[in-house]
């Protein structure tokens, strides 16, 4: 049985989905304790409880400690087979996040999966950076995902629905420090409303081009003006390995909401790191499982990066180095 202590590090949510993920697909049991411990309000969240289920379904696994609050988890898999699976969030709960946990599964035999939830909140991926940014790294290590985007869905009713379809993959180790396209000095980008003003869309990809053209980058963003179950706004841009988003508010101008998404590329931009905080956190655990070694830069070695090193090290050893800003993965090739 591997031993993960949920409050290492980041101790947030994502140790969680990295220990299920890695748990599935290796067939390895595993046991979360403290869970979130130094959150508000530690434990389960119904969103951390949705990911674990949907790993449940795909593996057909045995759970202890399945409820909302619950600081310990015991997760044991069985066989992976391929199926489809249909996944109602219930709230606006992140889609990309559910998806922490069962993508890397999914790709063992491949699988169908039709999410509902939120997919453009805050503090996870929106779903714009995850196919333009998250897919395009996991398609370099060998990941076949093709993913849609049906309908968008916004806090606090959340109702957006994407599809994901796998197929059965095999990784590979990528130096994406060789990549010519991260040096691009063009941002594409989506700004999007639902059920409110068009002028909202416009404005946000306005003022974010302002922003990037006064820093010295150009700019394609497109505009996104739907109707659908839940009212709302954002932005997403990205270039290369990284980027910027930002979402609507009640009483938060669209200009606020377009700059701020710029200002947070241009950062990622300027640095000379290939990879920007966030995907240097979230391709971790598919580099581990890879045959060969994977290495990048990234603009910081945050505290999720740090957790999911742990993370792996508990299944595999030693097999993650940081030296300075780079990060050098010696997959084990499990999916190689
Ligand atoms: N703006 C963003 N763009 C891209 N990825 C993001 C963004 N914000 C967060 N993420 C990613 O979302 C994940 C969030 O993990 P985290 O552990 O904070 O989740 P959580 O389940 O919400 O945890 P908790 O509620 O315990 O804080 C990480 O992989 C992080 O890189």
């Amino acid at each position: 049985m591997i031993e993960i202590d949920g409050s290492f590090g980041e101790g947030g949510g994502q140790i969680l989905r990295s220990s299920i993920a890695l748990s599935c697909i290796t067939g390895k049991a595993v046991r979360i304790t403290r869970i979130r411990a130094n959150r508000p309000k530690p434990g389960l969240a119904p969103q951390h409880l949705k990911g674990i289920e949907s790993a449940k379904m795909l593996c057909d696994a045995e759970v202890e400690g399945l409820k909302v609050r619950s600081m310990e988890v015991t997760f044991r898999p069985s066989d992976l087979k391929p199926k489809g699976l249909e996944i109602d969030i219930g709230t606006a709960g992140s889609v990309t996040l559910i998806l922490q946990s069962i993508l890397l599964p999914s790709i063992l035999r491949g699988c169908r999966m039709k999410i509902r939830g939120g997919t453009d909140v805050k503090w996870a991926p929106t779903v714009d950076y995850f196919r333009n940014v998250t897919l395009k790294a996991l398609s370099e290590l060998g990941v076949r995902c093709n993913f849609e985007v049906i309908t968008r869905g916004y806090y606090p009713k959340g109702g957006g629905e994407v599809v994901v379809e796998t197929e059965e993959s095999s990784l590979e180790g990528v130096d994406f420090n060789d990549f010519k396209d991260t040096k691009s000095k063009t941002v594409y980008g989506i700004s999007h409303c639902s059920n409110l003003p068009d002028h909202v869309a416009s404005r946000q990809a306005k003022s974010a081009e302002r922003f990037l053209r006064k820093n010295g980058f150009e700019s394609d963003i497109k505009l996104e003006v739907t109707k659908a179950y839940s009212t709302g706004s954002g932005i997403t841009l990205w270039s290369g390995y990284k980027g910027g988003s930002a979402l609507g508010e009640k009483g938060k101008r669209a200009e606020n909401v377009g700059q701020e998404s710029a200002m947070e590329i241009a950062k990622e931009m300027n640095s000379k790191a290939v990879f920007d905080r966030h995907i240097a956190d979230q391709v971790m655990v598919f580099a581990a499982l890879a045959k060969g070694k994977t290495s990048y830069t990234t603009s910081e070695i945050t505290m999720h990066q740090k957790s999911n090193a742990y993370v792996i090290k508990q299944f595999f050893g030693d097999i993650i180095y940081f030296d300075g800003n780079r990060v050098v993965i010696e997959g084990v090739g499990l999916l190689g």
